[in-house]
């Protein structure tokens, strides 16, 4: 079996234009465009390139882009600062401090420091109690990503069973309650679970988020399971450069999959596009307007 390659990007773009509607509407309606901050302290180059992208994400769907560049020597208590100031500014739907922070940060108190309605990236107690809950909240945008995808691949999910490789707050954790939510038999597996190849050979959705670069081997794979890879890891080549390859040894997956999404060109398009998603949903409900329909 050759799998089908799910095709992130395009998907990305569907999101995109439909955000970009959403957005304009939402100007015509308030007579103001939704507005993303985001915020980066330090140099990383990956997350330069990330922040850059969601900016520039967020202007051509016809939002208002708030850059924040900090240097990487910037206090707990100088970035809680620029938090407070951005949760007051009524321009600003929704903050995205880009991770990781560098180390005399410490992430957990800068997310708890952001206003849960326009805490866009879904990571805030609040929300994540809100997931878990079964109760409207702003879903972390990779797993919210993956789901689109399952569900634009497989229709209804109801019943299948999900292995998410990986149980960070970010990814892991929330990608199981959102296939609890879409009622899978799900299993979390990480690195102490037992015989984890036999764990994820039952799995009709195998959903790998554990940064170790081709860690989920052919044979793991059940023949037409769904593959979904989250991971994002660079690695050398023999000609002294290097490529981006995934959490899935994606050849020898193809093989057995019945579809699986590439590194790059998967799921990491999907993360920008849902952050635009949850901001103009965060718009809305902080204008009183229901939900935009259709994203
Ligand atoms: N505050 C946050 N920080 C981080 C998040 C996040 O969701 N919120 N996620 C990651 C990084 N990330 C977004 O910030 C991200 C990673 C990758 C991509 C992407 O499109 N990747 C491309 C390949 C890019 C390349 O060539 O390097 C792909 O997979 O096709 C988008 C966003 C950590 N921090």
């Amino acid at each position: 079996m050759t799998a089908k390659i799910i095709d992130g990007k395009a998907a990305a773009a569907e999101v995109r234009a439909r955000v970009a509607g959403i957005a304009a509407e939402f100007a015509r309606t308030t007579g103001r465009q939704p507005g993303l901050a985001t915020v980066l302290v330090g140099e990383d180059p990956a997350s330069a390139v990330y922040v850059r992208s969601k900016g520039k994400a967020t202007s051509e769907a016809g939002m208002a882009s708030f850059s924040h560049k900090l240097p990487d020597t910037t206090s707990e208590t100088e970035l809680l600062h620029l938090v407070d100031q951005l949760n007051r500014d009524d321009n600003v739907d929704g903050i995205l401090v880009q991770l990781p922070l560098p180390p005399q940060i410490d992430a957990s108190r800068v997310i708890a420091a952001i206003d849960p309605a326009k805490d866009v990236d879904g990571f805030h107690p609040m929300n994540a109690g809100r997931l878990a809950t079964g109760l409207e909240a702003l879903v972390p945008c990779t797993p919210y990503g993956c789901l689109y995808l399952l569900k634009q691949e497989l229709g209804s999910i109801a019943g299948k069973e999900a292995v998410v490789i990986g149980r960070s707050n970010i990814v892991g954790k929330p990608m199981a309650l959102l296939l609890i939510g879409e009622s899978a038999t799900v299993t979390v597996a990480h690195s102490r679970t037992r015989d984890l190849p036999d764990v994820v050979r039952r799995a009709d959705i195998v959903v790998a988020a554990v940064g170790r670069p081709e860690m989920v081997k052919s044979d793991w794979i059940k023949p037409g399971a769904t593959v979904i890879d989250v991971g994002i890891n660079r690695v050398p080549t023999e000609d002294s450069k290097s490529r981006l390859v995934g959490d899935v040894d994606f050849a020898g997956a193809s093989e057995r999959a019945g579809a699986i999404t590439p590194v790059p060109g998967g799921v990491g398009p999907m993360t920008i596009a849902m952050l635009l998603r949850n901001t103009v949903v965060a718009a809305h409900r902080r204008a009183g307007l229901s939900d935009p329909k259709g994203v």
